[in-house]
């Protein structure tokens, strides 16, 4: 199914004009930075700067709990200031049952573009970055001032080979360092699809960013160095290309497509290219993808080769051996997964950041349901409420966004000191559920160290991680039937499949002691997105997971 998304319009005339109206700006040709784009790049800085500052990106061990910290930088008002709103609270505009039936039929109208969330994975400088900057441009997202103004200031700190990385990389730090810190979001528009980019960075020592855009995706788009060394840096064991497609693969992603980067640097080698693929396509097969599922590409994204076209000299040694997709072929075909618009209304948020006006913004994917302008929305956990003063999706203003939209709300009539990166905003009549302890079922990952009951781990849940304890070994299962091999385990080794209790800490591994009591999450049978977890422990993945129930 697809994301559906209104423009802005009277909500009197959303169910005549929807799908002619939806349609056309589906085809509108994007493009230019826009408004938005400069407020979409001052809350990623600020997401950013908050991580240099090594709060919203945790070191190992630190509490993670964001509430305070995240909010500190903000300079965001008292409770008063934000509640003082002078203008009337915009009201709903169209009953719930009349919305779904509306939405629907957006939905399934065929000349409406399909919308995904993609998150772009891959080792350290294996060129993601890059090859996103050359595809804003190929695809008119990005101009020509834009792209003449980062060669020339990449050019001038001495980093000209990072030209169309700093499309992506907007912060100092980022551009001085050559590296990408957190996930930055972008939109492309394929003939069929739209697409939300999430470029996430290679380095290891912020995978908890890759993870939190993981967490948000739909698709993977696996970036690979082709480069003679460079590969098998990023294949071997302690590289990011296996640890990024298995952390993929445990948050729910099943469609993966792979670009074989660089292929200039190693003279457009076809065996080499054959070479990787295979290497690639026996470890999918292994992490659980499905072959029908993963596309492989050859391009140079420094070239511009074989991603749109493949046109001119530099793309001459890949034409006398490859015919096959370009890359935008393949994120064109990419299938959109279902979106469960009927199911109760969850949002969580990934980030919070100051308001235009009055009022605070969160930026969150929604994970089952609708939400429209005017609702009032609880926040979960706590006791606050407040009323969606205004949606954003791709930058432009709608009256509802639904199931599988990456949106921005602007929420008034609400303490913002009672919101956190975790916080899932729900309707009043269907909260989600509280828990600080919950049985689980996990795949124990490649580890050294078996897990043993008592074991202190970080747990990842959307975009936030919380200090945990495994605080039972259930039982082992075997990976097929789910039955249970062994009751009460001593311990848990790699490759095992267990049922396991899982309670939250109110300290740290570093001692400092969380404020979270609870959080909201829902066992997978219930909504699929609420109900994956990962473990991690000592900067390792150690087990992924779904929640079976909640014990308290
Ligand atoms: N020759 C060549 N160099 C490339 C290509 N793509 C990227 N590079 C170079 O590889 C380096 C790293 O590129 P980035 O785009 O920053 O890599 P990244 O994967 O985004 O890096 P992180 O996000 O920090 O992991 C830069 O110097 C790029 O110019 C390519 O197709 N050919």
């Amino acid at each position: 199914m697809i994301r559906a998304v209104p423009p802005k319009k009277p909500a009197a005339k959303i169910m005549k004009q929807s799908v002619s109206a939806t349609s056309s700006r589906a085809s509108t040709p994007p493009i230019t930075p826009k408004k938005g784009n400069k407020k979409l790049a001052s809350m990623t800085k600020l997401a950013k700067s908050t991580s240099q500052s090594g709060t919203a990106t945790p070191p190992r061990g630190v509490v993670a709990d964001q509430r305070q910290l995240d909010l500190s930088g903000m300079n965001l008002g008292s409770k008063e200031d934000v509640t003082n709103v002078v203008e009337e609270p915009p009201k709903v505009a169209i009953a719930k049952e009349k919305l779904i039936e509306e939405v629907k039929k957006t939905m399934e109208a065929e000349t409406q573009k399909k919308g995904l969330n993609l998150v772009v994975i891959g080792h350290v400088d294996a060129g993601k970055s890059t090859l996103m900057g050359r595809l804003l441009y190929e695809l008119g997202r990005m101009d020509e001032k834009t792209k003449v103004a980062n060669e020339r200031g990449s050019n001038k700190a001495g980093k000209a080979s990072f030209a169309w990385a700093w499309g992506l990389d907007g912060t100092a730090e980022e551009r001085e360092r050559g590296i990408t810190m957190d996930i930055a979001m972008q939109y492309l528009s394929t003939p069929h699809r739209h697409i939300t980019i999430l470029d996430a960075p290679g380095h290891k020592e912020f995978i908890p960013n890759m993870i939190s855009g993981a967490a948000q995706a739909d698709c993977a788009l696996l970036v690979v160095d082709a480069s003679t060394g460079e590969f098998e840096a990023g294949f071997d064991r302690a590289g990011q290309t296996r640890e990024h497609l298995i952390l993929v693969r445990s948050l729910g992603v099943t469609q993966v497509v792979v670009a074989i980067n660089k292929l200039d640097q190693v003279s457009w080698d076809q065996v080499r290219y054959g070479d990787i693929c295979d290497l690639l396509r026996a470890f999918l097969i292994q992490s659980g993808f499905q072959p029908s599922r993963t596309k492989f590409v050859p391009v140079s994204a420094m070239q511009g080769v074989n991603l749109l076209s493949r046109q001119g000299d530099d793309a001459k040694p890949l034409r006398f051996w490859y015919d096959g997709p370009t890359l935008v072929d393949l994120l064109d075909k990419l299938e959109p997964p279902s979106r469960d618009i009927v199911a109760p209304l969850r949002i969580p948020i990934s980030n919070i950041f100051k308001g235009q006006s009055a009022g605070i913004a969160v930026i969150g994917r929604i994970c089952g349901g609708i939400v429209q302008v005017g609702e009032r929305l609880r926040a979960l956990p706590g006791d606050e409420s407040g009323i969606v003063k205004m949606i954003e999706v791709e930058d432009k203003s709608v009256e509802w966004a639904a199931s599988g939209t990456a949106c921005t709300l602007h929420l008034i009539s609400i303490d913002p000191v009672q919101l956190s990166i975790g916080t899932v905003l729900c309707a009043p009549s269907e909260l989600v559920s509280l828990a600080m302890t919950f049985t689980a079922r996990i795949i124990v990952f490649d580890i050294q160290i078996p897990i043993t009951p008592g074991a202190t781990v970080e747990l990842f849940h959307h975009s936030r991680d919380l200090p945990a304890t495994v605080s039972k070994l259930i039982s082992t299962l075997d990976k097929g039937s789910g039955k249970v091999v062994k009751s009460n385990p001593r311990v848990l080794s790699k490759g095992l499949s267990a049922e396991v209790q899982i309670s939250l800490r109110t300290s740290s591994l570093s001692g400092s002691v969380s404020t979270v009591k609870s959080i909201p999450i829902e066992p997978f049978s219930v909504n699929k997105e609420m109900g994956r977890i990962l473990l991690r422990r000592g900067g390792e993945t150690i087990a992924a997971g779904v929640v079976l129930a909640l014990v308290g």
